[in-house]
C-alpha cells in the first residue's frame, strides 16, 4: 500500500546552508500493519513521516500510494490524497482552543469537498460516532482546553479518522503523556488497527514501539534495522 523507493530528502537545497536528512529510504507498509518508527534525535523520522503525510516533498525517489506516485501529482492532487487517505496525530495535539471536541472533529468533515461532503445533520452524526469510538462522546460539547492531556489526544485522534482515512500517522502521539495515559491512548490506536487502519507511529518511548507489530530504526537518515 505505501511505497518508498529510494527517497532523498534535502532541506535548504541548493544553499549553503543544504542538509541531507533522508539519503535513500526504501520501505514498504502493508495495509492494516501497525508499524514504530524510532530512532535518535535529528535521526529523520518526522522527515519521514512529512512525506507520507503528503505534506512535505523530497528530492528523488518514488513514493507510491496504492500504486500511485504521490511525486508525480500536483499540490492539489496531493492535498486530496491527503485528505481522502490520511490522518494526521500530533505531540501537542493540535486542536483549535475553545473550540469544543465537537467543533474540532467538525473540521475535517466541514473541509471535505467532492464525494465525502456529508450534510450538516450527518457530519454532526459522524463527528459524534467518532468521539463515540474514543469514548469521548459525553465531553462533545466541552471546549478542549478544558481537557486533559489524553482526552485531547483521544479528540485529535477522532479528528484525524473522520474522514474515514486508511492511513493514520503519528508523530510522537504520546509525547506529552504519562505512562498510565500512554497506555490508553495505545489501546485507541490498536483498536483502529484491528479495524483495519495502517498506522504509523513515530516515538521514542520503547513501551509504545513495543505494542506496534512491526519497529522501523532509523539513524542519520537512514533505516538501519
Ligand atoms: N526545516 C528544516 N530545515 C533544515 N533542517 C531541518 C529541518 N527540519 C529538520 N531538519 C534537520 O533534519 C534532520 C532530521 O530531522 P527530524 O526532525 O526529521 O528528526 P527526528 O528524528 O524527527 O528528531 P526528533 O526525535 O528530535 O524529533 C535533523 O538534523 C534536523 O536538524
Amino acid at each position: 500500500m505505501i511505497c518508498l523507493k529510494n527517497i532523498v530528502k534535502t532541506y535548504n537545497k541548493g544553499k549553503s546552508n543544504a542538509y541531507e536528512a533522508l539519503h535513500g529510504i526504501s520501505m514498504e507498509i502493508k495495509d492494516g500493519e501497525m508499524t514504530a518508527v524510532i530512532g535518535t534525535s535529528g535521526a529523520g523520522k518526522s522527515t519521514l513521516l512529512h512525506i507520507l503525510a503528503c505534506i512535505d516533498g523530497y528530492d528523488s525517489g518514488e513514493y507510491t500510494i496504492d500504486g500511485e506516485e504521490v511525486g508525480r501529482i500536483s499540490e492539489k492532487q496531493m492535498a486530496q490524497v491527503r485528505n481522502e487517505k490520511i490522518g494526521m496525530v500530533m505531540q501537542d495535539f493540535a486542536l483549535v482552543d475553545g473550540f469544543t471536541a465537537l467543533d474540532n472533529v467538525l473540521i475535517p468533515l466541514d473541509f471535505a469537498g467532492g464525494k465525502q461532503r456529508l450534510r450538516k445533520k450527518e457530519r454532526r452524526e459522524k463527528a459524534l460516532k467518532m468521539l463515540d469510538m474514543v469514548g469521548m462522546k459525553e465531553f462533545a460539547g466541552k471546549p478542549v482546553n478544558n481537557l486533559s492531556g489524553g482526552q485531547k489526544q483521544r479528540v485529535a485522534i477522532a479528528r484525524a479518522i473522520a474522514n474515514d482515512p486508511s492511513i493514520i500517522l503519528a508523530d510522537e502521539p504520546t509525547g506529552a503523556l504519562d505512562s498510565a495515559t500512554t497506555e490508553e491512548i495505545m489501546k485507541v490506536f490498536r483498536d483502529l488497527n484491528e479495524q483495519g487502519r495502517t498506522i504509523v507511529i513515530v516515538t521514542h518511548d520503547p513501551a509504545v514501539a513495543e505494542q506496534c507489530g512491526r519497529v522501523i530504526r532509523i539513524e542519520d537518515g537512514r533505516i538501519v534495522e
